[in-house]
């Protein structure tokens, strides 16, 4: 059995230790998704079969992520999510979410969708009801879709996982395999720390390409995993895009759109210039500004067209 702490002893900790600020992260799914699996593998480096599935634990771990010494607590949410009482408190203490579904179960997926209102209805009744408004910033939140590595069960697409994640507001989306990748479970939670540096006060006077940089720089891979054959699969099986993915497929649809709609503005210029040239219509006759001096006629003649209604001609 894995070693855990209860909320309190973790608290207890940090008191001794009032430097240490902690990174609090929250793992979110159904039942069975690989939520323990994943937070145990993160901190061990190992995949461990089978969990109690009604402990809720919070661990703590300290790793670097991008030169950075990180403090975590990570509370691993058990059993059923549907409980929210208690859910909704521990919503309001994490400062990152992880939101893990089975590729290889759908509900799983579109439990996800439940999930991710209760956060932002949580993160904004607190906002609300802070007076300090300034120190609660976005709360990210990392789509996971786990068990990649059974791919004859799949039941969610990528490109399914993808749109989700938009539509829902994640701000960043991986697959991956717990059982095949430490590589890839690493990724998870550094993404969960990038985005939320973004969102906190390390983002305030930087520029905006920095912020880019932060967050889109590649995938680096553990050192244990590269001599591990079974991992170079899982490797090619992991797939992650972020906000900035997203946005950039965004301009390329509009960028699309544009450009069709220019070549219809172009192809409706080259209709009218078609249009005037083919139908080979005769020059319109100069109007004259006064009427011809000579020919006695030509008062009466104008008079009767306009009557007519075609007053175009009378010139
Ligand atoms: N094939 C495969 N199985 C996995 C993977 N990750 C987890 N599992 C298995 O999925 C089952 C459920 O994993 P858990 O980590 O207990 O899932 P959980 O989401 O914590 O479940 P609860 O504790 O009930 O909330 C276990 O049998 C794991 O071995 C994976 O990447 N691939």
């Amino acid at each position: 059995m894995i070693s855990m702490t209860s909320p309190k002893s973790s608290l207890a900790k940090l008191v001794l230790c009032p430097k240490v600020k902690p990174f609090k992260v929250m793992i979110l799914g159904q039942s069975g998704v690989g939520k323990s699996a994943l937070v145990v593998r993160f901190i061990t480096r190992r995949f461990i079969g089978e969990y109690d599935p009604n402990l809720e634990k919070i661990y703590t771990f300290q790793t670097v992520i991008d030169n950075e010494m990180v403090y975590f607590e990570i509370l691993d949410s058990a059993g059923d999510p549907q409980k929210c009482e208690s859910l909704e408190n521990h919503i309001k203490w994490a400062e990152a979410f992880v939101l893990v579904y089975s590729v290889t179960d759908k509900c799983s997926f579109d439990e996800c969708h439940r999930l991710k209102f209760l956060i932002n209805y949580n993160k904004r009744r607190r906002r609300l009801a802070s007076s300090l408004k300034d120190n609660i910033h976005e709360t990210p939140v990392v789509l996971v879709g786990n068990k990649v590595d059974q791919v004859g069960d799949r039941m969610v697409t990528t490109e399914e996982g993808q749109r989700r994640s938009k539509e829902i507001g994640c701000v960043c989306f991986h697959e991956i395999s717990v059982r095949e990748s430490i590589d890839q479970v690493y990724g998870v939670f550094r993404d969960a720390r990038r985005f939320w540096r973004v969102g906190s006060k390390w983002s305030r006077g930087r520029s905006e390409s920095d912020i880019t940089k932060a967050l889109t720089r590649p995938l680096s891979r553990a050192a244990s995993d590269t001599t591990d054959p079974g991992t170079v699969i899982a490797t090619s099986l992991c797939r992650r895009w972020t906000e900035f993915d997203f946005e950039e497929e965004r301009e390329e649809i509009e960028g699309v759109k544009r450009s069709d709609s220019n070549s219809s503005c172009e192809n409706v210029d080259q209709f009218r210039a078609r249009a005037s040239t083919d139908s080979r219509l005769p020059p319109r006759p100069t109007r004259s500004r006064h009427p011809p001096t000579s020919g006695s006629n030509t008062p009466i003649r104008r008079m009767s067209v306009a009557m007519r209604g075609n007053s175009s001609s009378a010139y």
